[in-house]
């Protein structure tokens, strides 16, 4: 297994088109629908940086503010962001396109944990992750606190050992 991948290796982009089965009764794009095609891509973002099968582990909160219609066009964006030990963080980015109306809008955005595992399910260890541009930077910095806080409030780590996410609210 290579030891480093850059996170450019593990960018997917899936397009999809609201069709009446995936809406609800005001014709708009059903929550679970778009969880399940964020959690797909995000999937095989993870599995494209680990080479290995993966399990979700967590999704970060997703606020529905802006409702996709029916006939849009949903393209959704994802990239790991930094890869822990077993564990990687996905950064997914969904808009939604009118393609008549020549209307695209960015809908979501969204941050999910996966885990790979070997043939027994257990975890197994994945390659570092190389950031380069600004924006891959930035997310690779951030991920350290969103571990943090998703595991503090998993109760799978005490507050006072999440040092990186105490010190952005200055306490000790
Ligand atoms: C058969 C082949 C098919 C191939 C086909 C390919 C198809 C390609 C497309 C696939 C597209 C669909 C893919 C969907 C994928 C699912 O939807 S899977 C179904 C939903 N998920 C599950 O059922 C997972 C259930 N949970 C588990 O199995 C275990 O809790 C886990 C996640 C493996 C963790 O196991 P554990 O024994 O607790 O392990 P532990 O050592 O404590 O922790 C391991 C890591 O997990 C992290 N972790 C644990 N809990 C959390 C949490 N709540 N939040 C964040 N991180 C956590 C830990 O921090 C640790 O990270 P590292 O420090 O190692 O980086």
């Amino acid at each position: 297994m290579s030891t480093k991948k850059f996170a450019r290796e593990s960018a997917v982009i899936m397009t999809e088109m609201v069709l009446p089965n995936d809406t609800n009764t005001l014709n708009n794009l059903m929550g679970g629908k778009l969880m399940h095609w964020m959690d797909v891509v995000a999937a095989i973002a993870a599995q494209k940086h680990s080479n290995s099968i993966v399990v979700t582990a967590s999704a970060d909160n997703i606020s529905f503010q802006e409702p996709i219609a029916l006939g849009n066009v949903v393209t959704l964006k994802a990239q790991v962001t930094r890869a822990f030990n077993s564990s990687m963080e996905v950064f997914i980015e969904v808009t939604a396109e009118d393609i008549p109306a020549n209307k695209k809008v960015m809908t979501h955005r969204a941050f999910f944990t996966f885990v790979a595992v070997n043939e027994n399910n257990k975890p197994s260890r994945i390659p570092e992750l190389v950031p380069e541009t600004p924006e891959e930077i930035e997310n690779f910095q951030g991920a350290l606190r969103r571990r943090q806080l998703r595991l503090v409030l998993a109760k799978r780590m005490k507050p006072e050992d999440a040092v990186e996410l105490k010190s952005i609210f200055n306490l000790d």
